[in-house]
């Protein structure tokens, strides 16, 4: 039996785990991770995180082939396949700082495999990661060595919270980046068969490592960069009297854009885009390509703006204050279906009304009061 471990129990490792469980019956799965409260959530009724058809998926597996423990290091040496999904937030500080990735959580990881494996495995990344990331981790991996081989493959993931099952029943592609070598191709196939037992063939792509990774990055950069443009030309809609639904219907329909992803908004939220797109404007800086840094700065720059206008339009509407206005804020989190909160824009427009002293009633059926006010008073790099 193919034993798959994967550390980290968060929204990627939960849930991409499950499926790969529900999917592969003759694969055991063991989804581990250092936060006990997460393990214990993931082991009763109430699963940590909320995401529509998970509980079904998670019910169906627990206890036959899909585990939940916090004994990493024994779950790590046992595994054929280990995943990594820790996470991976822009560094607070140090070199980099507010842009660069903290992969502190991943070389911990990954120093950890290294001193507990006693057999051969394919590492592979699910955290999001910068390019070139597989070949710092390449090199803790075989510092230490003993005669074990590791190999490491790049699969980042593209599922969207809200919607994480339906994406990862039917995904658009699976993405597998290995070394050009035959142990990176032989680790490429392994892989590649346990998602065929439901992804059809054509669409897991398989690439070499910095391509896989950088592809991740891309993406997010790509989606994040047509909702910016969106959004900027609302700005415009409402200055000129065009209706941004009319415009963006109109420039949709055109076959080489496409109808998705153009829904103006009071700006993206979420832990990924903005996260990643620092994180790809660092890359270019330390490539010595600042024109390509600049250009990507600026999705984030009209993100912030198209926040700020947002909340700039609402008080000048109300007499230019809302000061002892009772204002409802019906949704806290990043968008529906989810209870996550991480960059949600909704952080920015309540501490934009509340700083103008408006009385705010803030609810989201995902969302406890306590996160709602832990997040309101956090700073933004706290
Ligand atoms: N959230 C998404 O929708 C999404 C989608 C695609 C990719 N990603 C990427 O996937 C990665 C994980 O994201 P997430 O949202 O699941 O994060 P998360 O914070 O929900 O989960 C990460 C988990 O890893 C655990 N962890 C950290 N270090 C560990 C260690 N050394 N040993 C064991 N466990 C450890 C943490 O306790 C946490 O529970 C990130 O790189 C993110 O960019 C996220
Ligand atoms: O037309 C749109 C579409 C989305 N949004 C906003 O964009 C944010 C992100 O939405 P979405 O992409 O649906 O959710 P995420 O879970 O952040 O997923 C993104 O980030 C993940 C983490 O990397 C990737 O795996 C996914 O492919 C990518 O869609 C949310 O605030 C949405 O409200 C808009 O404002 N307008």
């Amino acid at each position: 039996m193919v034993k798959i471990c994967c550390i980290g129990a968060g929204y990627v490792g939960g849930p991409t785990m499950a499926v790969i469980a529900l999917k592969c019956p003759e694969i055991e799965v063991v989804v581990v991770d250092i936060a006990t409260p997460r393990i214990n959530a993931w082991n009763s009724d109430h699963l940590p995180i909320y995401e529509p058809g998970l509980d079904d998926v998670v019910k169906q597996c627990r206890g036959k082939n899909l585990f939940f423990s916090t004994d990493v290091e024994k779950h790590v040496a046992e595994a054929d396949i280990v995943f990594v999904s820790v996470n991976t937030p822009t560094k607070t500080q140090g070199l980099g700082a507010g842009k660069a990735a903290d992969l502190t959580y991943w070389e911990s990881a990954a120093r950890m495999i290294a001193d507990v494996s006693k057999s051969d495995k394919i590492v592979v990344e699910k955290s999001t990661v910068p390019v070139k990331t597989a070949e710092a981790i390449e090199r803790i991996l075989t510092h230490n060595r003993k005669g074990i081989n590791f190999t490491i493959l790049s699969n980042p993931e593209f599922l969207a919270e809200g919607t994480a099952i339906q994406d990862l029943f039917n995904p658009d592609r699976v993405l597998i980046g290995g070394r050009e070598t035959p142990e990176g191709q032989k680790a490429i196939h392994t892989l590649r068969d346990v998602y065929a037992h439901w992804v059809p063939i054509d669409r897991i792509l398989c690439t070499n490592l910095w391509s896989a990774e950088l592809s991740k990055l891309a993406a997010n950069a790509f989606l994040a960069q047509r909702i910016s443009s969106v959004n900027a030309m609302s700005a415009l809609c409402e200055a000129t009297g065009a209706d941004v639904y009319q415009v963006s219907h109109s420039i949709g329909t055109d076959s080489r854009i496409g109808p998705k992803f153009l829904n103006a908004s009071v700006g993206f939220g979420g832990s990924c885009f903005q996260k990643d797109i620092l994180n790809l404007v660092y890359i270019c800086e330390c490539n010595g390509l600042p024109e390509v840094a600049n250009y990507w700065k600026q999705v984030i720059k009209v993100n912030d703006y198209q926040k700020a206008r947002f909340v700039n339009r609402v008080v000048s509407s109300m007499f230019n204050t809302v000061s002892g206005k009772k204002i409802a804020i019906l949704g806290f989190a990043f968008k529906k279906d989810t209870g996550d909160t991480r960059e949600t824009p909704a952080i920015d427009v309540c501490k934009g009304l509340i700083g103008d002293k408006a009385k705010s009633s803030i609810y989201d059926p995902q969302v406890s009061e306590e996160q709602i006010l832990k997040d309101l008073s956090m700073k933004k790099f706290d």
